[in-house]
């Protein structure tokens, strides 16, 4: 059976948001075409909504003066936003072809496309956008992949899926939407025992005290409410989520903060980001735990 086989709501279906704070979240992305998403994403067709990790190519860049400069930047921060992606793959696990993953929060699809590249397997995945769902059953269709990778437009804290039918799941900077005991709740029960649940997302450090005054700009930017590392792992151990890792990616993503803060694409987020992972008022982090 391939994935369209049981679709019973097209993704342009949207439901009442459970929330009026979910409808405006779902405006929000159906509105959104910034083009440091879309200029980054039109590099090799993969659309990507999070940031990037790893060190400067500085060579790919070339000369400052070069008139391909700006292009050559792009490329390179989309290879650090690939990079990511993938980092948060390799810590699924073993994936076997027949299995099915779940991306909750999938924006435009990117990271799906990915997993189903290096896995062969079925993706699900979910975002309150029906533009965004749109855009990326189209990008998976043109890949010719649209049988084994599927976005639809559903309340990650509701999923359309039965009990233990997932293999893996992620939030890939999604998870700053919602309540985490409700999200975590939600994965437990989709995930098969055993299964892998992996999140990259930004956290604000306890041992800061309180959020700083970034963290609150970066919420106010995004219209989203940042977690603390500790309520992320107080949720997860509710949830029957057993953390295997726990990576502090901070100075592997502050390169790509510094050269896109350099770059015309620059949104004015960008402060907020480099000074709150500078004065560690402010974390990214990968967390990767087993369903016991
Ligand atoms: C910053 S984007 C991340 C997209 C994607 N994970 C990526 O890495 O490109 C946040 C996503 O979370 C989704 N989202 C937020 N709250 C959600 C909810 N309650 N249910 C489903 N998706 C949600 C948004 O629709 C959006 O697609
Ligand atoms: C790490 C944190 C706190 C993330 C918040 C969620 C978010 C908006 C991620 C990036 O989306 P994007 O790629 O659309 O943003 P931008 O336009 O800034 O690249
Ligand atoms: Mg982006």
């Amino acid at each position: 059976m391939s994935l369209t086989d049981d679709i019973t709501t097209p993704s342009s279906a949207i439901p009442d948001p459970a929330t009026p704070y979910q409808g405006d979240i779902a405006r929000y992305w159906d509105h959104e075409a910034r083009p440091v998403n879309l200029r980054l994403g039109d590099v090799d067709g993969l659309y990507h909504h999070h940031y990037g990790i790893g060190e400067i190519d500085r060579a790919a860049l070339g000369d400052p003066a070069d008139t391909e400069r700006e292009k050559k930047v792009i490329a390179e921060l989309h290879r650090l936003e690939s990079a990511q992606a993938d980092l948060l793959l390799d810590n699924l696990g073993d994936i076997r072809a027949e299995s099915t993953l779940l991306d909750a929060g999938c924006g435009r699809g990117g990271s799906m496309v990915m997993a189903h590249q290096r896995f062969g397997c079925r993706v699900e995945g979910l975002t309150l956008s029906t533009q965004q769902a749109d855009f990326g059953n189209k990008r998976a269709a043109e890949l010719g992949i649209g049988e084994f990778v599927r976005s639809r437009v559903a309340n990650m804290l509701e999923m359309p899926l039965e009990n233990g039918s997932i293999a893996g799941s992620w939030n890939n900077e999604s998870s700053m939407y919602v309540d985490l005991h409700d999200l975590f709740a939600e994965h437990s029960r989709v995930l098969a025992v055993g299964g892998r649940y992996v999140t990259i997302t930004g956290c604000w450090n306890p041992k800061y005290g309180q959020p700083s005054k970034w963290v609150s700009q970066i919420n106010a930017h995004f219209e989203c409410n940042i977690h603390s590392r500790r309520e992320y792992l107080r949720a997860m151990a509710d949830n029957r989520l057993v953390p295997q890792a726990v990576i502090d990616l901070t100075p592997d993503t502050l390169p790509y903060w510094e050269l896109r803060n350099t770059t015309s694409l620059v949104t004015g987020i960008e402060e907020a980001f480099i000074e709150s992972y500078k004065d560690g008022s402010f974390q990214y982090v990968l967390i990767a735990a087993d369903r016991v």
